[in-house]
């Protein structure tokens, strides 16, 4: 990758001055909480040429921030902020493109992350760090280490929960327990939790070239293991790293509240004694290319597009804690709330983010299969018959933690496409 902005041919234009004062117009009203005419100024300067305005618009484009929010005219002013050099656009463009529904998933994801790496964008080196930290070469191990650094002196805390597990372990460096506990230390007093002891493992991904960014690489599944049939349970050992299953973690702590249930009889969503565990639902604004990447993992693990799935769940039991027998299709009432077009839920994926020291299987009691939590490992199962009709015997529980905590990823996946991008 070659260009940076200031220099060579796709320098950034100097912002017109209307265009400038229409953009803090913008942040100022938006600061006000008017994001309607936030919007609008957004527009104009949008219009006028102004890049970071042309970003900002495209976030409200693509998140649906204001009514008559359009993501592909969010994708068409990304596109434009690009092709003048704009890095976070670029950033944008890769992370959308991975959904591969409004832009192709192509080699141009890569090129897009390594600009965004030249220009130093946090999400960019963390996102980088976690790709290259799944690769067992020690060129790529060190690497690593060094994008985790340069993310967190940028200040990405999640990187420096990320960093701070690995210098604790003597992942990818010698154990430096006294630096980890300095960081940890500077974090706690930032408000960040530590993260519970994640074990996935060596790094095993094969492939490419060392210090080569080549995402194709980690996004594909290993192979499965069915155990049951009829319902179809399957499990996928070693999907995720280490760094991967404290990204998810790390991203979802602060936002932990008490988990709902989806009432069977109105699909409103209320507190039930079925599901004692707390839990994150993490809304696409919060989503950054790490955690789409992983997800899109999940999904080819599941056989299904990234854009069937729901939210991305991470719910936390502690002991005690459990997820009583249930089913995880909809209720009409929901799908008609929620998506009407994607259907409903054909298949879960529940990616197991820790060890637990005792209890937290996941039990099928149809079949008689269960699933002792191991980090990093998934297990994919079919919620509808093969008619699409609800198949009763996909009943499930996330049986008690007996000792220790148990950290798990959800995504429930549609019959057709849920996500815009
Ligand atoms: O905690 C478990 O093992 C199962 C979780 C589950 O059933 C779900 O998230 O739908
Ligand atoms: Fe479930």
């Amino acid at each position: 990758m070659t260009a940076s902005p200031g220099s060579g041919p796709r320098a950034q234009t100097p912002e017109t001055s209307a265009a400038e004062a229409a953009f803090r117009e913008a942040d100022a009203l938006l600061s006000a909480g008017d994001f309607d005419a936030g919007f609008a100024a957004y527009q104009r300067a949008a219009e006028g040429g102004h890049r970071r305005a042309q970003v900002e618009l495209a976030r409200m484009h693509l998140y649906g921030i204001v009514e008559g929010a359009n993501p592909v005219a969010g994708v068409d002013w990304l596109s434009r902020a690009e092709a003048a050099g704009n890095p976070i656009a670029a950033y944008l463009m890769a992370m959308v493109a991975l959904g591969g529904a409004l832009a192709p998933r192509d080699q141009r994801i890569n090129e897009r992350l390594r600009l965004a790496i030249d220009e130093g964008l946090p999400p960019a080196l963390r996102a980088a760090a976690i790709h290259f930290g799944r690769k067992p070469h020690p060129e790529d191990q060190a690497l690593c280490i060094r994008l985790l650094e340069r993310a967190a002196e940028g200040g990405d805390r999640v990187a420096a929960c990320l960093l701070a597990e690995r210098l604790a372990n003597g992942e990818g460096t010698p154990a430096q327990p006294e630096a980890a506990e300095d960081l940890w230390r500077q974090l706690e007093s930032q408000g960040v939790a530590r993260l519970p002891a994640v074990s996935a493992g060596p790094p095993r991904q094969a492939g490419s070239t060392p210090r080569h960014l080549a995402l194709e690489d980690v996004l594909s599944a290993p192979s499965s293991t069915v155990l049951s049939k009829q319902p179809r349970v399957a499990v996928v050992d070693g999907l995720l790293s280490a760094d991967e299953c404290r990204l998810l973690i790390a991203t979802s702590q602060p936002m932990l509240r008490g988990s709902q249930t989806t009432d069977p009889d109105t699909g409103d969503a209320i507190a039930m004694p079925i599901r004692t565990s707390s839990d994150a639902s993490l809304d696409p604004i919060q989503e950054d290319f790490a955690l789409r990447a992983v997800q899109l993992r999940l999904c080819a693990a599941a056989g299904v597009d990234l854009v069937q799935a729901e939210h991305l769940t991470v719910l936390r039991y502690e002991p005690g804690q459990q997820y009583r027998p249930h089913r995880d299709y909809l209720p009409p009432a929901t799908i008609a709330r929620d998506g009407p077009q994607a259907g409903n839920r054909m298949r879960t994926i529940c990616v197991y983010l820790n060890d637990v020291e005792a209890g937290g299987a996941t039990e099928f009691p149809g079949p008689g299969v269960s699933i002792a939590p191991k980090a990093g490992s998934a297990v994919v199962f079919d919620n509808l018959l093969p008619d699409g009709s609800p198949d009763p015997d996909s009943v499930h529980a996330g049986l008690p933690v007996d000792r220790g905590v148990k950290w798990l990823g959800t995504l429930w996946l549609r019959q057709g496409r849920y996500r815009a991008f």
